[in-house]
């Protein structure tokens, strides 16, 4: 598996494991026991974030709040009963498909 993919797999285990868990002992038990609004707000947040890294031009930064984007959109997907892995499937499906047909796919 690439190093990405491995990354993410680890991540979204962990993240599962966590519901249910002590609010107190885990940052991500704590959000899951807020529900899908507050995990959607953070994630808007740090989508900012790493918005205004990038445009600035910290490599740094953008490294670091893209990390918080993919951790707090695992957590939105398991919020809403999902993971990464139904995102993975989406992607395999649009890489046998041009931007440009996708685009097209979306209109009809
Ligand atoms: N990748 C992450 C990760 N990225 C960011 N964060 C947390 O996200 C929070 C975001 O910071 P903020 O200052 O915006 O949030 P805050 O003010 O603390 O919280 P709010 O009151 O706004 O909700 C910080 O507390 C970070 O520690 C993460 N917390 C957990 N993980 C992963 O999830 C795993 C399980 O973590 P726990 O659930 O804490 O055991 C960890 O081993 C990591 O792999």
């Amino acid at each position: 598996m690439s190093r990405i993919g491995e990354a993410l797999d680890v991540l979204t285990a962990r993240i599962h494991a966590r519901r249910g868990d002590d609010p107190e002992t885990s940052y991500t038990a704590k959000l899951l026991s807020q529900g899908r609004e507050k995990a959607a707000k953070k994630l808007g947040e740090e989508g900012v974030e790493a918005a205004i890294a990038g445009a600035k031009g910290d490599r740094a930064e953008l490294i670091a709040e893209s990390a918080d984007v993919l951790y707090h959109l695992a957590v939105l997907l398991e919020a809403n009963g999902t993971s990464l892995n139904a995102v993975a499937a989406e992607l395999d499906r649009r890489a046998g498909v041009s931007g440009i047909e996708e685009k097209a796919s979306r209109k009809s």
